[in-house]
């Protein structure tokens, strides 16, 4: 039998890396080398690690990143906040190791991956769309990264088939009423206690509607899609960005 895949977890004690420790401490492929919260040195994990997984803060995760490749240690994140820049940025960094590679991943959860890719399937089709999100009061972004994604797809997929702008004849409104805008697409936020991760889209024509929804209720629904990325990126050299690529959909 092959020698288990060594992984670090990084914001362990968060409500996403504590559940990902539990998830890899039962896989009996992987063990479980080591559990970074802020304030730990991302270089220790030179040669100790194969992989380590990020689930921290939008405003620390590119700099972990950029951390990991430097100790060597291949990289699946899950935190929200990355924009093409900070893509662009590991990239470059990646082309500068012996072959890296780093997964970046809105959403692990195979609902929600489905969902997205069903959104931009039918985008075309329908007059209007928009992008729901619900989730957590603890969440510190808004609109979650799933929901960008989700309406960059819808917007590119508009794009490619030659729409114009949707119908909306709002001229007056207060501040916010209408969500954020992104790439065209009206995007809203929901915090509810109680929930965990929800998402719906609603696509629009004359006398009909189309409703796509998904639901994460337990966080237990990303760990398969995490534990794949976590399998499978040190096979793939350089940025992945998107679970989607890693399923056979
Ligand atoms: N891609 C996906 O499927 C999912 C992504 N997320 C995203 O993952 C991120 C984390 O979410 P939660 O676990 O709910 O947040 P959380 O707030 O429960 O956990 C974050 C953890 O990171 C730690 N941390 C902060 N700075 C750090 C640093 N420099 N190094 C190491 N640890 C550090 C914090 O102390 C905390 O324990 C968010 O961006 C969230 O949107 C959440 C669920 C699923
Ligand atoms: O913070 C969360 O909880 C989640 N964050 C990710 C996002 O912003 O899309 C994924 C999922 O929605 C849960």
């Amino acid at each position: 039998m092959s020698e288990p895949l060594k992984v670090a977890v990084l914001g362990a004690d968060g409500r996403m890396g504590a559940t990902v420790c539990d998830a890899v401490e039962k896989a009996p492929d992987l063990e479980l080398v080591a559990r970074l919260e802020k304030d730990d040195d991302v270089a220790s994990l030179a040669g100790r690690a194969d992989v380590a997984v990020d689930f921290t803060v939008p405003s620390v995760t590119e700099a972990n990143v950029h951390a990991l490749l430097d100790a060597g240690v291949h990289a699946v994140v899950g935190t929200t906040g990355w924009d093409d820049a900070a893509l662009a940025r590991v990239e470059e960094h990646l082309a500068r190791t012996d072959g890296l590679g780093v997964l970046i991943a809105p959403n692990f959860a195979l609902s929600a991956v489905l969902a997205m890719q069903f959104a931009a399937t039918a985008a075309r089709y329908f007059e209007s769309a928009e992008v729901v999100e619900l989730h957590h009061p603890n969440k510190v972004d808004a609109p979650s990264g799933t929901a960008l994604a989700t309406a960059r797809g819808i917007a590119a997929a508009r794009r490619d088939a030659g729409l114009g702008a949707m119908p909306d004849a709002t001229e007056t409104q207060l501040d916010g009423a209408r969500g954020a805008v992104v790439d065209g697409v009206h995007v809203h936020a929901v915090r509810l206690r109680g929930l965990v991760a929800h998402e719906e889209v609603v696509l629009g024509n004359p006398g009909e509607q189309l409703t796509i929804r998904t639901d994460s209720f337990d966080r237990e629904s990303f760990m398969p899609g995490v534990l794949l990325g976590v399998r499978e990126v040190g096979g793939r050299p350089g940025l992945t960005v998107g679970l989607e690529h890693l399923l056979d959909l």
